[in-house]
């Protein structure tokens, strides 16, 4: 091997704790054979602690300058960490490595154990470990580097009969380990556990004695001289060493169940419940920081980890059932501001007694709600915020029944910031017929640059706003209990109720759940532009720009243009727009026949005849010039149009279809006289075409179609 290759610790100076034998001594001789400058730290008691002598140490430091090295001995207890520091500095004037392997056994039963035997084994193994490398903490900050060794134990990480004051001051050595690891890295300094199996003085009482020859401390020193190289970038490991074998150790998760939900609260029968879920490690994952974990007290930097994209993109998510029931969608109608004092209009949504009793189509983000996390995304939760939100309604979802859904990952982005989580769930009736796809973008701050793509062109892009005056502004406050009512819909994420985890999210207050900003843009829309008619909206989809408090006042810009309006909701008290990018594509309100197809034009144009006579010459002409392009548009094998009387706007679905380009006034400005007449003229129209010609006919399928070509939701 080249010489170039060899690690070397020439200038390094290294303190050995308990160097006088076993692994402590063959560690100081092997620094020291590759340049180092070596404390030999060691008290020269018994294995118990009992005693003191400075034989060990000086018979280590002899043996290494025998053989050309650079060593001093120090005889102090390790709980006085300060004076071994000392004995390095005064020496060498600095030190760079601590290797914290000093330690004693006191073994009994738990039943036998006293007081003394735990008190004294923390006090070298923990305290020791403790003193020593707070001592030279501050030098290795001044000098920005220094690598540590907390040498822990299978007794710890396992538990070990006859061990406990033991193993709980080795599994105390991790946590320390762990903690100085994240304290230390500004300043390149490393800190890595050590877990060994070598036969020693100390393991002598524990390990068979051809066992313990073959587990010789040679095997393990290499292991330490590597992690405390400066080329070493391990910190906060946890790595298993012996018999000449290696390997890293870490935390296994199960995925876990909901303890809460808004239908039942904690309880200790919850727990026993899904106690298989929690004990079911078939989906563990390994666990690497506190982020995701119960206490959701990780600081940002905690959150920043990485992960097997792959692996979390290859995840079978299970299929989910939801019961819609008409307390549910009304619950839901309230919870985004339907409100029939204010807009009688809307009571169809909150009563199951209304002759229309519905759903908004945005209900359609609830049963779609079926995650309780992110496979093989660990993070705190409170650090998702979501980003977008798209729904396609294929079918309305009804007020009664059985929902199943099920959710596939669509890709993860590495935004630099944060990862964006895109899931796609299709929700279907139970005899299966697709009735709502949602696609939901989830905006996880901290997880970002893990190396992943930042875009996915299968994605569709955010679509601006027009330029120009919106077609219709409506503001609305928002109850300041607005986020409490929403959470009862199921999502019940503490960081729009407790105000405790809001701070921990980086909030002031509880922020409202995006998808309630959206359902209630979305209900302005359908106000404003569909005269109510939630029936024909078919896509709703919006960015959340910016969070919003409840109690603040939303304001949603529209602009009609053809079959989509666009939208943007800006908090009014801040002036700042939350929901951007915003925009409902609609269908002709026959939709619910989508497989009619127009009928041929001398039929149309007889019926508009039979109108004609009730209408102005100006609404004729307008009318006319929208069933002329209708009629042209309808030439391709699926178009189907819609003339929306009341909004007066005319428009040909699918949404890809250009009414501009056919020169057609399509915005009708009808009065509200004008509109009743127009609607009774078609419905006289109808009726007569029904009756005095297709009845006579017998062309019924003809009549059907016809009907849901004209048919209208104004109110005469
Ligand atoms: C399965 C069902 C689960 C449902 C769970 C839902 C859980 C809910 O309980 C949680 C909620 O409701 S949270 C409340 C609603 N959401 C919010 O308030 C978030 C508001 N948005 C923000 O704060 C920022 O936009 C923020 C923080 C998201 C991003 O801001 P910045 O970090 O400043 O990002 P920026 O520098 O502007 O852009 C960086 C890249 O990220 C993309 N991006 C920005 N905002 C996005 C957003 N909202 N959604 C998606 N992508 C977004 C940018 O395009 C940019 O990407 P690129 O670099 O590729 O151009």
């Amino acid at each position: 091997m080249a010489a170039a290759s060899l690690l070397r610790f020439d200038e390094r100076v290294v303190i050995v704790t308990g160097a006088g034998n076993g692994l402590g001594r063959e560690y100081a001789l092997a620094f020291a054979k590759r340049g180092a400058r070596v404390v030999v730290n060691d008290l020269g008691g018994s294995v118990s602690g009992d005693g003191s002598s400075n034989r060990a140490a000086d018979t280590v430091v002899d043996e290494i300058r025998a053989a050309g090295g650079t060593a001093v001995a120090n005889y102090d207890s390790v709980v006085n960490g300060q004076a071994v520091v000392d004995t390095a500095i005064k020496a060498f004037g600095r030190v760079d490595v601590v290797v914290n392997n000093a330690g004693i056994l006191r073994d009994r039963s738990f039943s036998k154990m006293t007081e003394g035997d735990w008190d004294i084994v923390h006090q070298v193994h923990l305290k020791g470990s403790f003193a020593v490398s707070r001592a030279a903490w501050p030098h290795m900050r001044k000098q920005k580097y220094g690598r540590i060794i907390m040498t822990a134990s299978t007794a710890g990480i396992y538990g070990n009969f006859g061990q406990a004051n033991y193993s709980a001051a080795k599994l105390g050595l991790v946590g320390l380990s762990n903690t100085l690891a994240y304290e230390g890295a500004k300043y390149n300094i490393h800190c890595n556990a050590l877990v060994p199996t070598a036969g020693s003085r100390l393991s002598a009482s524990v390990m068979p004695e051809d066992y313990a020859n073959a587990m010789k401390p040679e095997y393990v020193a290499p292991v330490v001289l590597f992690l405390c190289h400066e080329s070493c970038e391990a910190n906060r490991g946890v790595y298993e060493t012996g018999a000449g074998w290696v390997a890293a150790l870490k935390w296994q998760r199960t995925e876990g169940a909901k303890l809460q939900s808004a239908e039942s609260s904690i309880s200790p029968e919850k727990v026993r419940d899904v106690w298989d879920s929690i004990n079911d490690f078939a989906t563990a994952s390994t666990v690497d920081s506190m982020n995701g974990t119960a206490s959701l007290a990780a600081s940002p930097e905690a959150n920043v980890q990485q992960f097997d994209r792959k692996q979390a993109l290859s995840h079978r998510f299970p299929t989910t059932s939801y019961v819609v029931s008409p307390r549910n969608a009304a619950l839901y109608a309230l919870s985004v501001g339907c409100n029939p004092s204010a807009h009688p209009e809307e009571l169809r949504y909150v009563y199951e007694g209304h002759s229309e009793f519905g759903t908004l189509p945005t209900f359609a983000v609830i049963p779609a709600q079926v995650m309780t996390g992110l496979p093989g995304l660990r993070f705190n939760p409170m650090q998702l915020l979501h980003g977008e939100q798209s729904v396609t309604i294929h079918r309305p979802l009804p007020t009664e029944g059985k929902l199943v859904s099920q959710a596939s990952f669509v890709d993860i982005l590495d935004k630099g910031r944060g990862a964006l989580a895109i899931l796609k769930v299709e929700t279907r009736a139970e005899a299966g017929e697709l009735l709502v796809t949602n696609v939901f973008s989830l905006f996880i701050r901290g997880l970002g640059n893990f190396g992943g793509p930042s875009t996915n062109d299968a994605i569709p892009g955010n679509v601006p706003v027009p330029q120009g005056a919106p077609t219709h502004v409506f503001s609305e406050k928002t109850p300041t209990n607005l986020a409490a009512l929403y959470r009862l819909t199921g999502d019940v994420n503490p960081l729009h109720i407790d105000p405790e985890m809001a701070k921990v999210a980086g909030f002031q207050q509880p922020i409202l759940h995006g998808l309630c900003t959206y359902g209630t843009a979305a209900r302005h829309v359908i106000a404003q532009c569909l005269g109510g008619d939630a029936s024909r909206v078919h896509v709703v989809r919006g960015r959340f720009a910016a969070p919003v408090f409840p109690g603040e006042t939303l304001e949603t810009s529209m602009w009609v243009r053809s079959s989509r309006i666009h939208f943007q909701t800006r908090v009014v008290e801040r002036d700042e727009v939350v929901l951007s990018h915003g925009y409902v594509d609609i269908v002709p309100s026959s939709s619910s026949n989508p497989s009619a197809s127009l009928p041929s034009k001398p039929e149309v144009v007889e019926v508009f005849e039979r109108m004609q006579a009730n209408l102005s010459q100006e609404l004729v002409r307008q009318v006319n010039a929208v069933f002329t392009f209708a009629l042209k548009s309808a030439q391709g094998s699926d178009s189907r149009w819609v003339v929306d009387l009341k909004s007066g706007a005319g428009a040909i679905h699918p949404p890809g279809a250009q009414l501009e380009g056919l020169k057609v006034d399509t915005t009708l400005k009808l009065s509200e006289d004008d509109f009743v007449k127009l609607a009774r003229g078609q419905l006289n129209a109808m009726q007569a075409f029904m009756q005095n010609k297709l009845k006579v006919s017998g062309n019924m399928m003809l009549a059907q179609k016809l009907s849901g070509l004209f048919q209208t939701q104004a109110k005469l």
